[in-house]
């Protein structure tokens, strides 16, 4: 089956079936049948492509409902650690964080539903990240908390002095602080 339980309920590692021959690949990178079956029935509306150099640490950001994304994170180029936390009230793993390698190379997807604050890590000289939505964006409805939260002790498998990060992350506030809504239905 291409979908791994991940220990936090909803959180999906999918690994696509990969036809190789002497052209290359092709594999289906999403397929809404192939989610269907696993009870899962997400509509996504949005892509988003970003491209970052060695690195830079983009996260943890989140939106509060009714705009809460659901996310299916892939790598078109190079390497990233992706992590999620659950920052759902009530949910076993409540600040518990997820984190999974990855890359162009071994096409691993994480599926992040809502109510998990999402935010990756470059570990190649470049790495470009696409990544679905099932909400648009919305930036009155955006949170964030600070990478370096020591409530999370999240290892990015970046030197500290290696960091890079956006002024907007640099002044996220800590887990405890954040303003979240997420309720964990179960
Ligand atoms: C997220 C987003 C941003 N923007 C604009 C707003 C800014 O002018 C510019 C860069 O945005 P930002 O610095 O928030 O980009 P990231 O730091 O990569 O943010 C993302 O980082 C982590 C990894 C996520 O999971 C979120 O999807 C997202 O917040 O793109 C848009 O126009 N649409 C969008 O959906």
């Amino acid at each position: 089956m291409p979908f791994t339980e991940t220990g936090f309920s909803g959180l999906m590692i999918f690994d696509p079936l990969v036809f190789e021959d002497s052209r290359g690949y092709f594999y289906e990178s999403y397929n809404e049948k192939t989610y269907a079956q696993q009870g899962i029935t997400t509509r996504f509306v949005q892509d988003n492509q970003s491209c970052s150099s060695y690195g830079v640490i983009r996260g943890l950001h989140y939106q509060l409902d009714p705009h809460a994304q659901t996310k299916l994170v892939r790598v078109l180029s190079g390497v990233i650690l992706d992590v999620a936390v659950d920052i759902r009230k009530g949910s076993p793993t409540y600040g518990k964080v997820y984190a999974v390698e990855l890359s162009a190379a071994n096409r691993r997807q994480l599926y992040i539903p809502q109510g998990f604050a999402h935010g990756f890590s470059v570990l190649s000289e470049t790495a470009e990240v696409l990544y679905k939505c099932d909400s648009f964006y919305n930036k009155e409805s955006e949170g964030g908390i600070i990478y370096n939260d020591p409530a999370l002790q999240i290892d990015w498998k970046i030197a500290p002095d290696k960091a890079i990060v956006s002024d907007k992350d640099i002044k996220l506030p800590g887990l405890a602080e954040c303003k979240n809504n997420f309720v964990f239905e179960g």
